[in-house]
């Protein structure tokens, strides 16, 4: 038996012991876990037995409530417990199929012998021999496994840094408790093991890097310093892989303050949300908050108007003809996504300070009850000192109380006394109800007639008066729709707007006008009327993650900024794959920062495609020299040329069929737009099964997808077929990040057809790239 076969033999025993020792545990706790459900139902069960009820007296229900209160700890104390030992269960479960992926040997300096660390997704402590069996992969020991080779290594512990000697490193792929490989690896993180991952197909989500996480993607998962850390990475160099596996770093790290719900991630599109929603559960974690920013903005915005999608907005810049209207709407755009344009906005509620402040009257049944002009002037009675939100809230409360008066007023017209000989059985039932659980009179004084009119005229007018006390505690009485249009035509007087601005408003008001809002004015809408109303921030998020950061204008961050004051802020993205108009850039965004600790982390190698597509790709830029591809081979990208759009149809489905029988599982006919997404799929027909993603809605999944580009963002296929690349369809310098990004979503075979001339962006390619076949 050579020294190898000896060494392997006797880590096979070491993971037979370990599994046997888990499993041993797993009973252990299964029995525990078993026990504490039981326990819950029955307290459950049993609730209110345990508890004294009685709400006779004052004493009496303060008694009944600290019952409560106590019976209600128990049970959260004992749902805690089994939420821990059942998510422990279900770590152990895992770490009988695959206990751990990697080993190092680690002399502390100073000590003569090397200790060894085991890592997996989840620690083992053997109670037995006194020592973990398992380290997690995020325990600050497990650091030197992604950051050295063999030699002179450190890490930082809680409290001091521990250097010492690396004397090995090892991997494992362990299935089912067997060593199916192990590689003793020198430089980083083996290629070999790197190899055999991206190899194979996708799947139908994304999965966990942690056995193979690179050195520079460790920097950023263990990131502890920054306020603002900014990831700036090529395509498909694990930006979003490592932004994933930060979260589980940060959970773990922070296990005593933090849970999964302080922790939001904006992501790109639905599908995406979907792709990556397996990575957390897969290593034992809670999913964070995911959404996307258009939903987020839509529930502030809320049903006052109908948001326009971001989408959409796109599809409208991609398929509209360069005519008038499309230049006033582009203008637009490029203005309200500025931060000029938010300082312009600062400045218009710095003059609604001292006037100009519009506001609705409060109406009841046709009349005004309080005139906008009584508002505007108790308004401006107070203090310019005071903040606008702080004002607001002062004029709250006086229309509360003046609407408390009106109440009572209203109590002697005559429309009441016919609405309380109108009121239905069912109302009047209500009525009683409510009368009885506020003990305004009892049965006894029931039959006192007056009385009993008298409390019924005050509830029907206080079921009337409902909605209006609801609108002044919402703050529906400003008008922030007016105050917006006329923060547009002040714009103008500012100096800075583009020259066909009057013509920019006329397309915002006429949407408003029917209960319309373009993409391009939510921000700004939404971020004016937090202004006047005050910020609603949330403060209890403690980390924000936003994917694809380039597509975000300057001003959405600032917003977004606003809305978490107390986050951390993880942004990744790629300057090539900007796909949004708007001014600015990744770079802009640490000004946005001023004052906060920040870092940059660049991210040049891609992972996802096979050499030959990234060398491809590459040269799809003008800047692209710097991203390096992995080692990974494969076949060229195949340019196709038809010529036609008809001819086009035969050649593709040919070419998906090709695929399919190289047993590629997720392929992907990427278009320019839905548009010509609907055209393919109408020419494909039934001639192959395919799914049309037309919508933010889809989820990710096997088989053949057609796909515009911009919702194909973040996600990859193991085949992708651009649809038609031709200088017709490509045809505006601005598109060239779109045409990237489409390309670059493909792992392993690319194959781009084009009817007619190709576009000019792939004229600057070395031929020896990639294969050409005319049809
Ligand atoms: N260290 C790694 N080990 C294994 N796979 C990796 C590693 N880093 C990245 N990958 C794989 O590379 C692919 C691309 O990763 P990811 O989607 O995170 O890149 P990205 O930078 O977010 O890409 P894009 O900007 O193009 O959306 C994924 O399949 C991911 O699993």
């Amino acid at each position: 038996m050579s020294n190898w076969e000896l060494e392997l033999q006797n880590e096979q025993e070491r993971v037979d012991t370990v599994i046997e020792k888990v499993e041993a545990e797993q009973q252990k706790l299964g029995e525990q876990v078993g026990s504490v459900r039981t326990e819950i139902v029955s307290i459950r069960k049993d609730f209110w037995d345990d508890v004294t009820v009685n709400l006779d007296n004052e004493d009496e229900a303060i008694e009944t409530a600290a019952s409560m209160r106590q019976q209600a700890e128990v049970l959260s104390e004992r749902e805690r417990t089994h939420r821990q030992a059942y998510n422990q269960h279900k770590l152990l479960m895992k770490l009988k199929e695959n206990p751990y992926f990697g080993r190092i040997d680690f002399v502390e300096q100073g000590d003569q012998a090397a200790e060894q660390v085991y890592l997996g997704i989840g620690s083992f402590y053997d109670k037995e021999s006194e020592q973990f069996l398992i380290y997690d992969w995020r325990a600050p020991i497990s650091s030197l496994y992604y950051d050295y080779s063999i030699g002179p290594a450190q890490y930082q512990a809680p409290t001091s840094t521990i250097t010492g000697e690396l004397a090995l490193k090892r991997q494992f792929v362990i299935r089912s408790g067997q060593i199916r490989s192990m590689f003793d690896t020198g430089i980083t993180i083996g290629d070999e093991l790197l190899q055999q991952v991206l190899g194979r197909n996708a799947s139908d989500q994304m999965k966990s890097i942690v056995a193979t996480i690179q050195r520079e993607q460790n920097l950023i998962i263990r990131n502890e310093k920054s306020k603002l850390l900014l990831v700036q990475g090529t395509a498909g160099s694990g930006k979003t892989s490592a932004a994933l596996q930060r979260v589980a770093f940060l959970l773990y790290q922070n296990r005593e303050t933090l849970t999964a719900d302080q922790i939001i991630l904006f992501s790109p599109n639905q599908m995406f949300n979907s792709y990556v929603a397996n990575v957390l559960p897969e290593l034992g974690e809670e999913n964070m908050q995911q959404t996307t920013f258009q939903q987020y903005i839509e529930h502030m915005i809320g049903k006052k108007y109908k948001l326009e999608n971001p989408f959409d907005q796109l599809e409208y810049l991609l398929t509209a003809g360069q005519d008038e209207a499309f230049r006033i709407r582009m203008d637009g755009i490029m203005y309200k996504s500025s931060l000029r344009f938010m300082q312009t906005i600062d400045q218009f509620v710095e003059r609604l300070r001292y006037e100009g402040m519009i506001f609705r009257s409060l109406k009841f049944k046709g009349r005004v009850l309080i005139d906008a002009e009584a508002i505007s002037s108790y308004f401006y009675s107070l203090s310019p000192k005071q903040s606008i939100p702080n004002r607001l809230q002062d004029v709250t409360s006086w229309l509360i109380r003046e609407l408390k008066k009106l109440e009572k007023r209203e109590l002697q017209e005559d429309w009441v006394e016919q609405e309380i000989q109108f009121l239905d059985k069912e109302e009047y039932d209500k009525f009683y109800k409510k009368l009885m659980s506020n003990k305004q009179f009892s049965e006894d004084t029931f039959d006192d007639f007056d009385r009993e009119q008298k409390l019924l005229a005050q509830y029907v007018v206080r079921q009337h008066f409902k909605p209006l006390f609801r609108r002044v505690r919402s703050l529906a009485y400003i008008h922030v729709a007016s105050m917006y249009k006329e923060l547009l035509a002040w714009a103008a007087t500012q100096g800075d707007v583009p020259q066909n601005w009057p013509s920019i408003c006329e397309q915002a008001l006429a949407r408003m006008d029917e209960k319309q809002m373009a993409y391009e004015d939510a921000t700004p809408y939404l971020y004016f009327k937090e202004l006047l109303e005050g910020f609603k921030s949330n403060k209890l998020v403690r980390y924000v993650f936003i994917d694809e950061a380039q597509d975000y204008s300057p001003f959405q961050i600032a917003f977004i900024k606003q809305l978490f004051p107390r986050a951390r802020w993880t942004m990744l993205g790629d300057g090539n794959q900007t796909i949004f108009p708007h001014e600015g850039g990744l770079t802009d965004i640490s000004t946005l920062f001023p004052d906060d600790t920040q870092e940059t982390i660049r991210l040049y190698r891609s992972y996802r495609s096979t050499r030959p597509i990234v060398e491809y790709t590459k040269q799809l830029l003008p800047d692209g020299e710097a991203i390096e591809a992995f080692n990974r081979d494969g076949s060229k990208p195949l340019v196709v040329s038809v010529e036609s759009e008809e001819a086009l149809t035969g050649a593709i489905v040919e070419q998906v069929k090709a695929f399919e029988a190289d047993g590629h599982q997720t392929i992907a006919i990427i278009c320019k737009t839905v548009q010509e997404a609907r055209a393919a799929a109408e020419r494909i027909g039934d001639r192959l099964p395919f799914r049309l993603v037309e919508k933010e809605s889809s989820s990710y999944s096997k088989g053949l997808v057609i796909i515009p580009t911009y919702l194909a963002k973040g996600i990859e296929f193991d085949a992708v077929v651009i649809y038609n690349a031709s200088a017709e369809q490509f045809n505006d310098e601005g598109e060239r990040n779109l045409f990237y990004t489409a390309c670059t979503r493909a792992m392993h075979e690319l194959t781009i057809f084009h009817a007619g001339e190709p576009t000019a962006f792939m004229q600057g390619v070395s031929q020896e790239l990639f294969e050409v076949k005319s049809l």
